[in-house]
């Protein structure tokens, strides 16, 4: 049981392994990792292409399920989860940000940041007007999505993915698709954004310079996590380097 005056885990994984089926061989991707992240915690997950990184999030997000160990979600084993429980986590606790945006066409771009509220009967309110004037989207909502340049679109699934205010946010390598400039104001405005609201983010990133808007460095490595791979967090985020979000 917790004490008070800590703060529960948003994710807690312990020993986790995950292999995959290939003919009639086993793929270890995942070896007996451990791990644990707590509200307002950021980290950049890095790993060779392969190393299992989206296989990370996928389970942390209930869409692979590993083959050994446990896995701890906002406090609870998700052990005897079923698909509503799944649901109710996905709906309400978390958002995603994808590399392909993955935002729903043909809607605009107040329906695309509206679709997170409705799955939890949600009304729109103060803090999607503050994400939309945050992101540039003011003028923009109207406007079809498929009609917006790579940059704004990320900003709408931003916006999105932290319209009902989710403990946690996955992004799986958010500027993949974005230009330089793009994608360091992207990062800001996430970073910033899920600060304000003390969300707990985990990002896949391959660039040096996206993952030094996290405060934390993870390295995927031999299917278990390395937070010494690199201390090189940076000050204008918080200066808090805390390696304690290991286990
Ligand atoms: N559903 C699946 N069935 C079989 N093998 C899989 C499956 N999903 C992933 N793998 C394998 O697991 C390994 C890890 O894949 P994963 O996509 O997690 O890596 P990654 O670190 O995200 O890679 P990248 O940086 O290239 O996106 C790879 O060898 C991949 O082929």
């Amino acid at each position: 049981m917790e004490h008070a005056n800590t703060t529960p885990h948003i994710i807690r994984l312990t020993d986790i392994s995950k292999s995959f089926v290939d003919g009639d061989k086993q793929l270890p991707v995942l070896n007996q990792l451990t791990l644990a992240l707590k509200q307002g915690d950021t980290v950049a997950l890095t790993g060779a292409s392969g190393s299992g990184k989206s296989t990370l999030l996928n389970i942390i997000a209930g869409f692979e399920y590993p083959s050994q160990g446990e896995l701890q979600l906002i406090g609870q084993s998700t052990k005897n989860w079923q698909d509503k429980q799944w649901s109710q986590f996905r709906h309400q606790q978390l958002g995603m940000v994808f590399q392909q945006f993955n935002l729903l066409t043909p809607l605009n771009v107040r329906d695309n940041i509206r679709f997170s509220l409705q799955l939890n009967r949600q009304k729109w309110n103060d803090w999607c007007d503050h994400l939309v004037d945050a992101l540039g989207l003011a003028s923009l909502l109207n406007r079809e999505v498929e009609s917006l340049s790579g940059g704004q679109q990320q900003r709408v699934a931003i916006a999105r993915a932290l319209a009902h205010q989710p403990a946690l946010l996955l992004a799986d390598e958010p500027t993949g698709n974005l230009d330089y400039n793009a994608s360091l104001e992207v990062m800001s405005l996430l970073t910033s954004l899920a600060k304000a609201q003390q969300t707990c983010v985990l990002m896949v990133t391959h660039s040096e310079e996206c993952a030094q808007y996290m405060q934390q460095r993870w390295h995927l490595e031999n299917g278990a996590i390395n937070a010494d791979y690199s201390i090189n967090h940076l000050s204008q985020t918080k200066g808090d380097i805390n390696h304690g979000g290991q286990a």
